[in-house]
């Protein structure tokens, strides 16, 4: 399912005008009629409903105005609020608007104060409020009368039925100018807006229907719509199958680097999230000094040792160690828990020069590799990077706030820059590839942001490269949306409190469900 900016969404719109000779009008009418069929649904019946209508003086209004006239066609009794003066309403609203007003239709342009305690008035003995004051044309800051409306309409506790977005979300982004319509429902057009999923833009939308307003199917699926949401039917069919005539070496072996003092359960999660996720069978390199913690928390796992002196692994010999043992895998997942210690640091860096194995880079190792990520372009399989939005700012040299704020953009130069796949962690993950695809994850639950999640994402993703024979293009997508299934199995027993262990659990069960 491809997913647009405002931008792009507008392109579409005058696409279809423009290109496909499509009137706007027809566009505004299937928009409202859509709506009002959502109504309907919500409401059971239109007749006799009280729905109060606030329409902004855009086609998102226009749109308002098809949702009131096709409401009062079924029955009920609408009113039609617009902040301000009816002067600069235009084009296709206006047209709506003029059919209103000759139909004697009750609109009331709110200006004087007497407007606003009509507002209010009627908002308190309303079925249902449609929320048409902002749509893709929004642009902050709000103005203040806006916001003063939009705190009035939430304010009323009535079912909010938004058209296209919540008036105040940026459909580009998802952010917010300190407040939104908070919606019951959402009904948009044509395709997913950003802004729709992206927080905190996403906890204002409700229940969101999609509807095709009659935009032709060759606009929606245009080849340079590049963002794309990861869903089952994405993932069913690019999750490696099993035959029946398999051995462990068959299933894909992975080593993972991984582990300190203080630090075990890093290395725990990763390799067992490993196993869990359907490698064959997985050697973990630690350094000595934890050898004996993680033999005994690990049954399955083949655990290999780093030399170590005075708590520093010896540069030349874990390096050899570490070379040797990748050349026995498929793939290499390295960083989790590894620590910043000087000696692991240059190890980290010159081990991810020298191999030719698929790499899948978390954690520690991205601390390493931040210091030089040149190294990246030249490897021969694309790696596969997997920062937070911390570690994300320190390999591109910029803050959280700006990589958060432009998530997907920043994420896809990223991958261009460094040719590799970035599978940049938050609470809607985005995976993003050289050319310039974008995957948007939406599976998931808040219970997932606790410690060790990512450590479990790492291996699962390293596991899925090994099984996929080293076509790393859909082990990112296919391993951020199984982890993200495990995650929402494990939190059915509670969301609050759950923990990384509960994820790697629940990864064979995932996997089942998304296969069936
Ligand atoms: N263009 C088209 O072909 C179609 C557009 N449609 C609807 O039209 C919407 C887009 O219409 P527009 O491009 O006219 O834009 P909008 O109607 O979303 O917004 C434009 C209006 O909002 C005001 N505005 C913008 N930022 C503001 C702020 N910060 N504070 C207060 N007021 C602000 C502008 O002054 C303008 O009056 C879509 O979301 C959709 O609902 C549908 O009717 C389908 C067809
Ligand atoms: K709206």
């Amino acid at each position: 399912m491809k997913v647009v900016t405002a931008e792009k969404m507008q392109e579409i719109d005058k696409g279809a005008i423009q290109k496909y000779g499509i009137p706007e009008v027809i566009l505004m009418e299937n928009a409202g009629i859509e709506v009002t069929n959502v109504a309907k649904t919500i409401l059971t019946s239109l007749e006799g409903k009280k729905v109060c209508i606030f329409a902004g003086k855009g086609n998102n209004g226009g749109d308002g105005f098809v949702v009131a006239r096709q409401m009062f066609y079924q029955g009920a009794k609408v009113k039609v609020f617009i902040l301000g003066g009816l002067e600069s309403i235009q084009h296709s609203a206006k047209v709506n608007l003029n059919i209103l007003q000759n139909m004697n239709i009750d609109i009331v342009p709110i200006k004087s104060e007497r407007d606003w305690d009509k507002v209010k008035v009627t908002l308190a003995f309303s079925d249902c409020v449609i929320d048409a004051l902002l749509g893709t044309g929004f642009r902050a800051p709000l103005q203040e009368s806006m916001k003063n409306l939009i705190e009035t309409i939430n304010f009323s506790g009535k079912p909010i039925i938004a058209i296209d977005i919540p008036s105040g979300v940026d459909a580009s982004t998802g952010q917010i100018d300190t407040i939104a319509i908070c919606a019951t429902a959402t009904v948009t057009f044509g395709l997913l807006k950003i802004g729709l999923i992206f927080y905190p833009g996403a906890d204002y939308t409700g229940e969101v229907f999609i509807k095709n307003i009659g935009f032709p199917y060759s606009l929606l699926q245009d080849e340079c719509i590049k963002q794309t949401i990861i869903t089952n039917s994405i993932v069913r069919s690019q999750l490696p199958e099993r035959n029946g005539d398999v051995h462990k070496g068959l299933c894909g072996r992975v080593l993972v680097i991984a582990g300190s003092k203080g630090m075990t359960g890093a290395a725990a999660l990763a390799s067992l999230a490993c196993l869990r996720a359907g490698a064959g069978l997985v050697t973990l390199a630690v350094s000595e000094s934890v050898h004996d913690i993680l033999s005994s928390k690990l049954t399955e796992v083949i655990i290999k040792t780093l030399p170590e002196e005075n708590e520093e692994l010896i540069y030349e010999e874990s390096l050899k160690t570490l070379m040797d043992l990748a050349n026995k895998n498929d793939v290499v997942v390295i960083g989790p828990g590894l620590g910043r210690n000087p000696s692991t640091v240059q190890i980290i860096q010159k081990f991810i020069e020298q191999t030719d194995k698929q790499l899948v880079i978390d954690a520690d190792a991205l601390y390493a590799l931040s210091k030089n990520t040149n190294v990246l372009e030249e490897k021969s399989r694309m790696p596969i990077l997997t920062p937070h939005l911390g570690e994300m700012a320190r390999l591109i040299n910029k803050s959280t706030d700006e990589i958060k704020n432009n998530l997907i953009s920043i994420a896809r130069e990223t991958a261009e820059l460094f040719q590799s796949i970035i599978v940049l962690k938050n609470s809607r993950t985005v995976v993003a590839y050289p050319d310039g695809n974008v995957y948007i994850n939406t599976r998931g639950n808040a219970g997932m942001a606790t410690a060790g999640s990512g450590d479990v994402l790492a291996g699962i993703i390293g596991a899925l490269a090994a099984q996929h024979n080293n076509s790393n293009f859909d082990s990112a997508v296919c391993g951020v949306y199984l982890h993200s299934m495990a995650g929402d199995i494990a939190a059915s027993a509670g969301m609050i409190g759950l923990i990384a262990s509960d994820i790697v659990q629940a990864i064979p069960s995932a996997r089942y469900g998304i296969q069936e």
